[in-house]
């Protein structure tokens, strides 16, 4: 009996002693990082890892007192890199890509979803996946997408009115943005109409589910260890059930749509101007080795999906929230706009007509730098590496945090922390803004393939909004920001509204 009880006490403490060296000893005493300047751990759970997502001034004080290259911990303590130099964070997006893949924490479930389409393909796979989907994203197709963006603008702006004319100015608009940048991507990305700004839908009830359920510490727990355990996901518990519903109801959808577009491109019939349809036809000029298989090309639906609907409304959501605390931003904007499109009930900008206006694209540029959806990319480096001067070992967790490149004063100036779209009309600021330093839609062989798409519908669906009202922030009602796993005002975009009367 005692010597069970032995046994059983040297095991504990033996696991005691692993966790131990793993979550405290090593990332402390041991690790080569630990020669890099950095701020201590807050927690052996958290690491910093909190501080960075939510806390822009505190990584700003980090960054004037540690340099460009700095030591934190990530969640479970393990020792990471936060990297603002722009000569390495070109190395590492662009001349060395294929050396750094994403991590593997919380991928697991990002793939169950979304597979390994091109968000998530790596090294070879990645380039052929993306040099074939290039050209769909070509400026002659997203011309030929402009009438989808107006033509959900025009049915936005109908229910928007309706609730004004209904007498309920107070709007939560966080749910029409949505909607409305859902049944975008779902027109533009694969013709496939959501109607979510007026009906329900199975692939957008599944799509919500997934991505928009509450971050409770049990979703994120299960988020981060199933990508090690996998078989956490098979323990029969309401958040697993609704997880897997979910990815079983987008594999259904996505493969039926596959399946009916091959049907519609072997009988020569596949003309959809739509990303999907333009896929399968660059796909069926390719040779085999440089095809992407049946697989692949449905893993590019929940893709689009994926990387470009919240990311685009949560864009405008924050455009209009600044817009709504800045009343002579809004008039200089909707000045602009009605200057270029007079009357209201035709508004149809083209292309070039939507991109030429200069007031816009400042806005745009300046949500972007200041709410970039995507705060932070992190890589895996898998190769060891010297970093201005220290060995970074092989498998090093690195993150790029947008946010903070996007609010240093040596580069945006004494007002970094401000909302001022004119900054992007001073050319002594922008001289020193290049592809590395705002990142938005990252840079490099991993750049964001839809931010032509984006831009263009942002774009079109803010002016249409600001064409046709006026934003107020509510009395009283506090807009916060959520930040994991978008930057998105929590906890939702509540504002006044009222008809622009002429
Ligand atoms: C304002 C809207 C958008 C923003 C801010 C944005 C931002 C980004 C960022 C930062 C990345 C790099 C992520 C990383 O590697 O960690 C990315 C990648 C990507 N985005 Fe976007 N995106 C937007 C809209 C879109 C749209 C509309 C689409 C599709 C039509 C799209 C498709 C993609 C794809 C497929 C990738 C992966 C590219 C690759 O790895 O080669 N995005 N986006």
């Amino acid at each position: 009996m005692l010597d069970l009880i032995s046994l059983v006490s040297f095991f504990i403490l033996v696991i005691i002693g692993w966790i131990t060296y793993k979550i405290y000893i090593w990332p402390v005493y041991i690790t080569p990082l630990r020669k890099i300047p950095g701020p201590p751990s807050e927690s052996l759970f958290y690491g910093n890892f909190k501080t960075i997502m939510t806390e822009e001034r505190t990584c700003l004080k980090w960054v004037q007192k540690y340099g460009n290259i700095i030591k934190h911990h990530e969640i479970l303590n393990q020792p990471a890199l936060l990297i603002l130099d722009t000569k390495i964070i070109q190395d590492i997006l662009l001349n060395h890509v294929y050396d750094f893949i994403r991590p593997p924490y919380m991928l697991a479930d990002a793939i169950a979803i979304a597979g390994r389409g091109l968000v998530f393909a790596e090294g070879e796979n990645h380039k052929r996946q993306r040099k074939m989907m290039n050209p769909a994203f070509i400026h002659n197709n997203i011309k030929e997408m402009v009438p989808t963006f107006i033509r959900v603008a025009f049915t936005l702006k109908s229910l928007i009115e309706d609730k004004v004319n209904l007498g309920e100015s107070e709007i939560n608009l966080t749910s029409y943005l949505s909607k409305a940048t859902l049944d975008v991507i779902g027109l533009v990305g694969f013709n496939y109409d959501f109607n979510s700004l007026t009906s329900s839908n199975e692939l957008a009830e599944a799509y919500e589910s997934l991505t928009n359920a509450p971050n409770s510490a049990l979703r994120i727990g299960i988020n981060y260890f199933s990508s090690f355990i996998p078989s956490i996901r098979e323990i029969p518990i309401d958040i697993n059930k609704q997880f897997k519903n979910g990815c079983a109801v987008i594999d259904r959808v996505s493969k039926k749509l596959v399946e009916e577009k091959y049907k519609a491109a072997e009988s020569g019939e596949l003309k959809g101007k739509d990303l999907l349809s333009l896929l399968i036809n660059i796909n069926k000029t390719l040779p085999i080795e440089e095809k992407m298989t049946d697989n692949e090309l449905k893993y590019q639906i929940m893709t689009f999906l994926l990387a470009g609907h919240e990311t685009t409304s949560i864009t405008i959501s924050w455009a209009l929230y600044y817009l709504s605390k800045y009343p002579h931003m809004q008039d200089l904007l909707r000045e602009e706009v009605v200057k270029a499109f007079p009357d209201k009930s035709k508004f149809n900008p083209t292309f070039d007509e939507i991109n030429s206006l200069e007031y816009l694209n400042c806005v745009v540029k300046e949500t972007l730098r200041l709410n970039p959806p995507v705060l932070v990319t992190s890589r895996l480096s898998t190769k060891d590496e010297v970093f201005g001067g220290y060995h970074v070992p092989k498998n090093t967790v690195i993150m790029i945090p947008f946010s903070i490149l996007h609010r240093l004063p040596e580069i945006w100036g004494p007002t970094a922390a401000e909302f001022d779209p004119k900054r992007w009309l001073d050319p002594s600021l922008i001289k020193n803004v290049t592809n590395f330093n705002y990142l938005p839609f990252l840079a490099g062989t991993r750049a964001c393939i839809g931010n032509k798409v984006a831009l263009t519908e942002f774009k079109i669906l803010l002016s249409m909004l600001i064409r046709n009202f006026v934003f107020k922030p509510i009395e009283g009602f506090n807009i916060k920001r959520r930040f994991i796993p978008l930057d998105k005002p929590d906890p939702y975009l509540g504002l006044s509204v009222s008809k622009v009367e002429n």
